[in-house]
């Protein structure tokens, strides 16, 4: 029989605006301030509201947490993530990743973030949520991918981390936003 979800995933998006710099790539993430993952480094981004687009919902949060503004059609869409809490189904996200390779402004610290620029090659794993660790870097150094992750009991270890790369098979009964994939579509 088929699992019955009790609870739609929240649809979320995170922004990885990226600069260059004499030595070397850097992205833009910052302290969670408060709500979920408060305390962490992450980056910008949140939840997709009624009628929003993932890309639409991606500018309107880098703006809002950060001051950094984008064209909505300059963000590429690299990643889908979805995270899974067993032990608190009501978290569980369905998160699509966009590097945001142009954008205006500098970085401001907001109610919900405190930004600042990182070397791609020396990320904060320790202070980021643990699964972090097994897809950001990847999709830095240009993979594209759907990857699921399923937290443990205590809502931070992973208990599972599996990953399909484009344009290979889809994981199974996730929900279709394939719109901002049009290599998938
Ligand atoms: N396991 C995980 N690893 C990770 O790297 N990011 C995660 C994660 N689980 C959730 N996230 C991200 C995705 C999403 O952008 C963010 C949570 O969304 P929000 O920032 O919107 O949450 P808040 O509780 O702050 O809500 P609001 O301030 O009410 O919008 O956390």
């Amino acid at each position: 029989m088929a699992h019955r979800r009790a609870t739609t995933p929240v649809q979320v998006v995170l922004c990885l605006p990226i600069q260059e710099s004499p030595s070397g790539e850097k992205i833009l993430l910052g302290l969670k301030q408060r709500g979920f993952g408060a305390g962490r480094i992450v980056a910008p981004g949140g939840k997709i509201e009624a009628g929003e687009s993932p890309r639409g919902a991606a500018v309107r949060e880098l703006a809002e947490e950060t001051g950094l503004l984008a064209e909505p059609e300059t963000l590429q869409a690299a990643a889908r993530v979805y995270f899974r809490f067993p032990g608190q189904p009501a978290a569980d996200m369905d998160c699509t990743i966009f590097l945001v390779p142009s954008f205006s402004g500098e970085p401001a610290a907001s109610e919900e973030l405190i930004p600042a620029w990182y070397p791609v090659g020396a990320l904060p794993v320790q202070k980021m949520w643990e699964d972090s660790a097994l897809w950001l870097s990847r999709l830095l150094a240009g993979e594209r991918f759907d990857a699921l992750v399923v937290l443990g009991a205590d809502n931070e270890s992973v208990a599972r981390f599996s990953m399909i790369g484009w344009p290979e098979k889809r994981i199974p009964a996730a929900p279709a936003t394939e719109a901002d994939f049009p290599d998938l579509t």
